[in-house]
């Protein structure tokens, strides 16, 4: 199921997320490592209310590695610990019960200066749709729970998991919804698959997409559409992928739809190699 995100489903969310609150010690923030600001909600500070949170890059496989570092160190500069995951094949895991009972120190010193055995620490995890909730929570429950698609919004009804004997995660993750408000964000919310496809456009997308990775990543154009040099002017760069790629209309124009999406189908299948779409 695709989530179209109108003011009353927005309302829903955030009053369904409040009430998780309630129930739990840690936030996990989960953001796509490929967009760290992009994926994050914009009112997750009123959302999480001071609870203790951690920050998640997830896909972090699909991100450059070398802006993996910058992004965490942006991230722990602010006062936030952040793990590297890549939730897929379970990478980075196991670094996640131990930073969540840190988190809840303060809370389990409390409990124990009141002469009460302190219990595990309960955590949520919380993210834009397709930045990968469940399939985290399966990996932390170590089994097949939370239900997965490669569509967004697939998320649906509250149990608690056992991760290990000193945490336990809600089953269920709070959906947030993404904030469209600036246009490039619009853009790399698409890219990264937190938007339907049906609601934004190719050609625009990857104008957007071939902008960047010309300046940030040109090697890998070259590389993939084996281009001498890439070509500052955007037109020209489409011409010369489409020419190189087959993606004609007769009378051997380029079809600029078809190039389009195609670029759009190699970074979303990883065929570009790793990359970043954004930078602190
Ligand atoms: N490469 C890679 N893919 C991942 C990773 N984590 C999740 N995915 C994929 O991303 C897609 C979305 O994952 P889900 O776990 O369904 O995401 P979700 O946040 O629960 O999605 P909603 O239900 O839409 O809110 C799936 O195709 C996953 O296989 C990761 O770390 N690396």
């Amino acid at each position: 199921m695709s989530i179209q995100w109108f003011p009353g489903h927005m309302a829903k969310a955030k009053r369904e997320a409040k009430e998780k609150m309630k129930l739990i010690d840690v936030v996990i923030e989960l953001v796509d490592a490929r967009i760290p600001l992009s994926s994050r909600n914009p009112v997750i500070d009123e959302i999480t209310q001071g609870k203790p949170r951690m920050i998640i890059l997830n896909k972090s496989d699909l991100a450059d590695p070398n802006m993996n570092k910058v992004w965490r160190k942006h991230f722990e500069d602010k006062g936030h610990v952040v793990i590297e995951v890549d939730a897929q094949k379970g990478k980075g895991i196991k670094g996640i019960p131990p930073a969540v009972k840190e988190q809840a120190s303060a809370m389990i010193e409390k409990m124990i200066r009141k002469g009460m055995k302190p219990r595990a620490v309960r955590a949520l995890i919380l993210g834009i749709p397709n930045v990968g909730k469940s399939t985290l929570i399966n990996r932390l429950a170590n089994k097949k729970i939370a239900k997965i698609g490669d569509r967004p919004g697939v998320t649906k009804s509250q149990q608690w998991i056992k991760v290990g004997k000193e945490m336990e995660l809600l089953d269920t993750p709070g959906i947030l919804w993404p904030k469209f408000d600036d246009e490039a964000v619009g853009f790399r919310l698409a890219l990264t698959g937190a938007i339907k496809e049906e609601i934004f456009d190719f050609q625009e997308t990857a104008v957007f997409f071939l902008k960047y990775v010309k300046e940030a990543y040109p090697e890998i154009l070259k590389d993939r559409y084996n281009l001498t040099e890439v070509p500052d002017d955007i037109v020209e760069l489409f011409d010369e992928i489409g020419k190189k790629r087959g993606c004609l209309v007769s009378g051997g124009l380029v079809d600029y739809d078809r190039t389009a999406e195609l670029v759009f189908r190699d970074f979303r299948s990883g065929k570009l190699g790793r990359l970043t779409l954004e930078q602190p």
